[in-house]
């Protein structure tokens, strides 16, 4: 099945990241979010990472506008998906919002149209189950920040077909990325691995082993790791943490998933990291 027109839903720092790539890539591209200012934002931050690819030299002036003029707009639901040959959603990680949403897009699609979650964590086979076409309904996990992360876990749910398998993968491999086939439980690799990692970081703050930025410094420096698990958690977001975290506990049903206290605490007030301005730690 040949893809042309994709359809971004949510305009959030993954959504805008994935079109981005696509765009990048050559598609025709729609990113959709609830509000005009929503999706304002997501193609302000495109032009922006694009702007820094011209100055670094990578990308002609030219080349940023071609890749602006495939990408549009939309609030509206159908004029953003009515004609997609995939969607790939990309809101927050909730599986009622997620639910009701790919109900909406099986609706409003056409019958060959592929279903991709962005999902964390969420089972791609009860989301699949919503619609009609759970044959065409597929996990494309994309990894933050997605300009430049490698990775897309690709994530088949019961009923996944071959071919629709097979065609995510090469638009993976279109947009840059390298895919990884997995199967469907609970986080799937990348955050059944990763996300426990971070919670510990947070029992280890919330038990005073050791301030934040001694935390961050030890795997830093000890492991290796790019970014300090405090520093990763504020920049996935406190809350999208919170939900895996949550989800894996319930998923397996084992304590040693449960999500940290003081996790759940920030989450609360609204402290959800770089997003909101605030998290472990304060950002201008
Ligand atoms: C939660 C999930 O479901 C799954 C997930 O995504 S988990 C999160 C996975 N991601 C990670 O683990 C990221 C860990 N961190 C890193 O790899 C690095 O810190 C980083 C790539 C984010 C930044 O790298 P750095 O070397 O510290 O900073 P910096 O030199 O400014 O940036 C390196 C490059 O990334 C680009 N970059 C950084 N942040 C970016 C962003 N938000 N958007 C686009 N590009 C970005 C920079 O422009 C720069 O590009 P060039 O090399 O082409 O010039
Ligand atoms: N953050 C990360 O590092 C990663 C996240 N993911 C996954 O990607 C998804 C998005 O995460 P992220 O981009 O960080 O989240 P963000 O909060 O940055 O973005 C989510 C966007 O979706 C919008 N939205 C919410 N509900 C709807 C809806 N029904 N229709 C259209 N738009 C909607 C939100 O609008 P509003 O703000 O107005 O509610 C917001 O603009 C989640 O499933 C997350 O688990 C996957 C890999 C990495």
């Amino acid at each position: 099945m040949g893809i042309q027109r994709v359809t971004v839903i949510g305009a959030g720092q993954m959504g805008s990241g994935i079109a981005q790539v696509a765009a990048q890539a050559g598609y025709r591209v729609q990113l959709h979010d609830l509000t005009e200012e929503q999706v304002e934002k997501g193609l302000a931050v495109i032009s922006r990472n694009l702007s820094r690819q011209v100055e670094k030299g990578r990308f002609q002036q030219l080349e940023k506008e071609a890749i602006l003029s495939r990408l549009d707009g939309a609030t509206d639901l159908r004029k953003a998906a009515g004609e997609a040959d995939i969607v790939v959603e990309a809101v927050v990680e909730n599986m009622a919002v997620k639910a009701d949403l790919f109900r909406q897009l099986d609706d409003v699609c056409p019958a060959h149209t592929i279903l991709a979650s962005n999902t964390s964590s969420l089972p791609i086979t009860e989301i699949a189950a919503v619609t009609k076409r759970p044959e065409q309904v597929i996990g494309m996990h994309f990894m933050n920040p997605v300009p430049v992360m490698k990775l897309v876990e690709v994530i088949r749910g019961l009923a996944t077909s071959d071919e629709v398998t097979q065609t995510v993968e090469a638009l993976a491999k279109e947009m840059g990325k390298t895919p990884v086939e997995v199967n469907d439980f609970p986080g799937f690799v990348s955050n059944r691995i990763l996300m426990p990692m971070i919670n510990e970081a947070v029992y280890a703050l919330y038990e005073g082993v050791a301030e934040k930025e001694a935390i961050d410094e030890v795997m830093k420096l000890g492991m290796n790791h790019p970014m300090g698990p405090l520093t990763l958690a504020d920049f996935i977001g406190l809350d999208t943490c919170l939900s895996i975290m949550e989800i894996l506990h319930e998923g397996f049903g084992d304590p040693k998933y449960r999500p940290c206290p003081l996790l759940r605490k920030y989450v609360k007030a609204g402290w959800l990291g770089r997003k909101t301005g605030r998290g472990f730690y304060v950002y201008e």
